[in-house]
């Protein structure tokens, strides 16, 4: 019978005072923001903990209450050929406030002088208008409406404003989050001296972050409790690799010494490139292989990693379609993309090509379709196996595919383009619903579809993938 992970059981941890607030309480931010938090505590540079504010009235969520808010940490994988398999109890956690149940307890954190800075993570869709929110029936169902609440409880009483660090991987987070809540400010008549406070004596920084996170170890929870000698309902198995990088000022580097403490974190005065790398080259080429590799009857990424054919495809999409399309100094992309074939093949950890695979109409359009188009421009035809990739994800969106997981929309759109097998190419592309624009006004993408289709359904993926790794 193993121990449960609790204050009580090893007393010796130490406290903090809480300087961070963090709307959402997710795997990835356990194992990112309080990862780090936890080497600045370490190395004496931050001396914070971080109270987690749960977003959402949704399910139960962690109960991170009943292990004292302590959780365990694994990271394993390679970093620059070393192994790396360190575990460790996360001690920079305070507590959580569910604003559902105590509302007060949230807004009574603007009283808190200590408290200056604010992350959140509450995925792509958390950073949303929702016109139903009010300042007086909180609490707000939003998390812009509940930032926009405790903001202007903290200017109500006179107090400093705060570096807010917002982590979602949406474009230019920061400023869509100052957006919703000056939005929010004007609807609610909070008064043109509240809007100069928070834009003067508040920052929005974008934020930009890479790591990967798979979560609970479902895997070998028992094995790995037996070695930790402590039962964790709660453990984060994440990668060793780490890039932050915050669109912020100079002194950010002094009041968040992340760097300081030997973490991989950029300040920097345009996030643009790092973005670009990042989206393009690591997401890029996940979302690419998802559709293939199911349809090959693969699992994971090690899975693809570890098939000579898929691994080869991997290579040879990022050497000669993505990284050519690319603005930035070619040795930085090299070096970039030789770092993420090494976490791709990292195999230590799980990595479902059904949890990359989820949403991945708005992935592909974001993440690959412009470099596409980019390709066509440059060349004058359409890159062999980005177009492939994208014809399997056209055919794993058909009906009879169990794996897939989008909108009802995006899903309905796919339904009605299938019902006629002769014409899905052409009244997919021509949904600008899903793309933004109509597909098939660039020359020949649908005829280059259907033949792609053509072939994935008479060879299958793996011969078709076999067949264009061959004749590159
Ligand atoms: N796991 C990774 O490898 C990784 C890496 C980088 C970025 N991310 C991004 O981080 C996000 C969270 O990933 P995770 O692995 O922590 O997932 P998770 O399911 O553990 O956590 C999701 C968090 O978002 C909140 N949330 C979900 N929908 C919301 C909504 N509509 N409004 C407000 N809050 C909402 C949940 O309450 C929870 O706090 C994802 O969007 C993912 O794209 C994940
Ligand atoms: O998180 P998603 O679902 O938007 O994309 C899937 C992966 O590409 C992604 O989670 C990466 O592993 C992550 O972005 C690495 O930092």
């Amino acid at each position: 019978m193993v121990k449960t992970l609790s204050r009580a059981n090893y007393p010796d941890l130490p406290f903090y005072p809480e300087r961070m607030i963090q709307f959402g309480e997710g795997n990835f931010m356990r194992a990112f923001v309080e990862w780090q938090l936890q080497q600045m505590n370490k190395q004496g540079l931050f001396k914070g903990s971080t109270v987690l504010i749960k977003p959402r009235n949704q399910g139960m969520g962690p109960r991170l209450d009943q292990q004292d808010y302590l959780y365990t940490v694994l990271i394993n994988g390679i970093m620059q050929q070393q192994l790396v398999n360190d575990r460790e109890i996360i001690t920079s956690v305070s507590r959580l406030i569910n604003p559902y149940t105590q509302y007060d307890d949230f807004l009574r954190l603007a009283e808190n002088d200590e408290l200056e800075f604010i992350t959140s993570n509450t995925t792509e869709a958390g950073i949303a208008y929702d016109p139903d929110d009010r300042l007086d029936n909180g609490p707000q169902k939003s998390f812009p409406g509940k930032l926009t609440a405790l903001l202007y409880r903290r200017f109500e009483l006179g107090k400093k404003g705060f570096t807010i660090i917002p982590c979602e991987l949406i474009d230019r987070n920061g400023e869509k989050l100052k957006e919703i809540v000056c939005c929010f400010a004007h609807e609610w008549n909070l008064g043109e001296s509240f809007l100069k406070w928070l834009d003067e004596d508040n920052i929005f920084c974008c934020s930009l972050v890479d790591r990967i996170v798979p979560g609970y170890p479902h895997d070998k929870a028992t094995e790995l409790e037996q070695e930790l000698g402590y039962e964790d309902k709660y453990m984060v198995m994440a990668e060793p690799f780490l890039l932050w990088v915050i669109e912020g000022p100079e002194w950010l580097k002094e009041r968040l010494p992340l760097a300081k403490a030997g973490l991989n974190v950029r300040v920097t005065q345009d996030m643009t490139p790092y973005r670009e790398r990042k989206v393009h080259l690591l997401n890029g080429p996940h979302t690419a292989m998802v559709p293939l590799g199911l349809l090959a009857g693969l699992e994971t990424v090690e899975e693809v990693m570890t098939d000579p054919s898929f691994s080869r495809f991997v290579n040879l999409l990022i050497e000669n379609e993505l990284i050519p399309m690319l603005d930035l100094a070619s040795e930085e992309l090299r070096s970039y993309a030789s770092a993420v074939q090494e976490r791709f093949n990292n195999p230590s950890i799980r990595h479902e090509l059904t949890s990359i695979f989820l949403n991945s109409i708005s992935k592909f359009k974001t993440r690959l379709l412009p470099v596409m188009q980019r390709y066509h421009q440059e060349k004058g035809q359409w890159p062999e196996l980005m177009t492939l990739s994208f014809a399997a994800l056209l055919l794993s969106y058909r009906g009879d595919r169990l794996q897939r997981q989008d909108s009802p929309e995006v899903l309905a759109i796919f339904d009605e383009a299938w019902s006629d097998q002769g014409t899905v190419a052409q009244s997919i592309l021509s949904n600008s619903n899903l793309w933004g624009e109509d597909l098939t006004q660039l020359p020949g993408l649908v005829e280059s579809l259907e033949a792609n289709l053509r072939q994935l359904e008479v060879v299958g993926s793996r011969a078709a993938l076999e067949h264009r790794i061959g004749v590159m």
